[in-house]
């Protein structure tokens, strides 16, 4: 345990400064409870994150414990709910954030889900869908708020322990669940997927699944299987799809995806032997598959406005904030990125 009397925290940087806080109040419960008094809390019901509209623009907006605990007296609420928020970030001067979900059946609190509405009115603003959210914010409010989600939806999802079957216990931060019973520890999970952007040399394969919004199309993406490299994945991910041999990959960025529950992203830009690019499309799994020259790619990413694509009926592209978008734009801007072997 880092302890601040220990470490003459004036000497490191800012930023390790922060993450040793961070690791401070995961580890011990007394801090991190301390750390709630003047703290700031993002509030979701039933894993929708609370918005604010000013102006022309949708914020996400703190409140601090004591704001909380009114809320909750004047819903009737015990205060003990609040000890089901989670940790999920703090500033640069050490206020700690946390998120706290008013919706979901809380194990701490008897009067369990909270009305939507009426918290809707009570705090000047609305719960959205985190998909929609995600178009509204900042950079770092989405990322903050994607964190938020996927955690409250692990504890939301794992209260019991799968040996005992005993109610596991959350620590103060949220960074993991206990069975008292056994002791077994339980941490978030997030599931490894590979999203690969494949490339005969001169254009790239886009591919769409049936549940995609019309018109969208993306890089290749699958979830690894147990025992697989990264290379395997991508490897066997690409086959399985659309029947071609990737023969060289490198990797590009990897990202935090909360849908539908956490995954980690990583992104590779890979190749195919040339006069290997027959398609075959696995249609088990996707919908359609096919080549886009340069040119296509780069005018759909210039206009890539969903709206007025699907009704033009011309195809489009993910948003700028998923890694699908980052792996496309940066093939976009340097065709030729693929050179690891596979
Ligand atoms: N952030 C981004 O830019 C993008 C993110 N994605 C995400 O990638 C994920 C994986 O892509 P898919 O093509 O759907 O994967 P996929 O090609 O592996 O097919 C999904 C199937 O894999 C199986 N599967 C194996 N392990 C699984 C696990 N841990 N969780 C759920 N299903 C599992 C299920 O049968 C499921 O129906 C999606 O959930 C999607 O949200 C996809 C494209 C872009
Ligand atoms: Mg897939």
């Amino acid at each position: 345990m880092w302890r601040k009397s220990f470490w003459s925290y004036r000497l490191l940087s800012t930023y390790v400064t922060k993450s040793r806080y961070l690791f401070e109040l995961k580890e011990d419960d007394d801090a991190c409870k301390k750390a709630q008094q003047t703290g700031a809390f993002y509030l979701f019901h039933s894993l929708a994150p609370l918005l604010q509209k000013s102006e022309h623009q949708y914020q996400a907006p703190q409140h601090s414990l004591l704001e909380l605990e009114r809320l909750l007296a004047k819903f009737g609420q015990d205060t003990q709910r609040i000890e089901d928020s989670v940790l999920i970030g703090c500033s640069e001067q050490h206020e700690a954030w946390f998120a706290l979900d008013l919706g979901l059946n809380s194990s701490s609190s008897i009067n369990a889900s909270l009305q939507k509405q009426e918290m809707e009115t009570e705090l000047k603003g609305s719960f959205m869908e985190l998909r929609k959210a995600l178009f509204q914010l900042n950079t770092k409010d989405a990322s903050l708020l994607s964190t938020a989600q996927a955690l409250l939806r692990w504890h939301d999802g794992h209260q019991f322990c799968s040996r005992s079957g005993q109610p596991t216990k959350k620590n103060m931060a949220g960074s993991k669940r206990v069975c008292p019973s056994n002791k077994i520890i339980y941490y978030p999970q997030m599931a490894p997927v590979v999203i690969t952007l494949v490339s005969d040399g001169t254009r790239c394969l886009l591919a769409r699944q049936s549940s995609f919004p019309k018109g969208m199309y993306s890089a290749l993406a699958g979830f690894c299987d147990i025992g697989e490299s990264l290379e395997e994945a991508v490897r066997r991910e690409v086959a399985e799809e659309v029947g071609l041999e990737v023969e060289r990959l490198q990797y590009s960025a990897s990202q935090h995806w909360p849908f539908p529950n956490s995954s980690l992203m990583i992104a590779c830009h890979a190749t195919v032997k040339s006069g290997q690019t027959e398609i075959q499309v696995n249609l088990r799994e996707l919908e359609a598959a096919g080549w886009f020259s340069h040119d296509e790619v780069a005018t759909a990413l210039r206009r890539n406005n969903p709206y007025t694509q699907q009704q033009n009926g011309t195809f489009w592209l993910p948003p700028k904030l998923a890694i699908a978008h980052q792996l496309i734009k940066e093939w976009v801007e340097k065709p030729n990125c693929s050179t690891l072997p596979a």
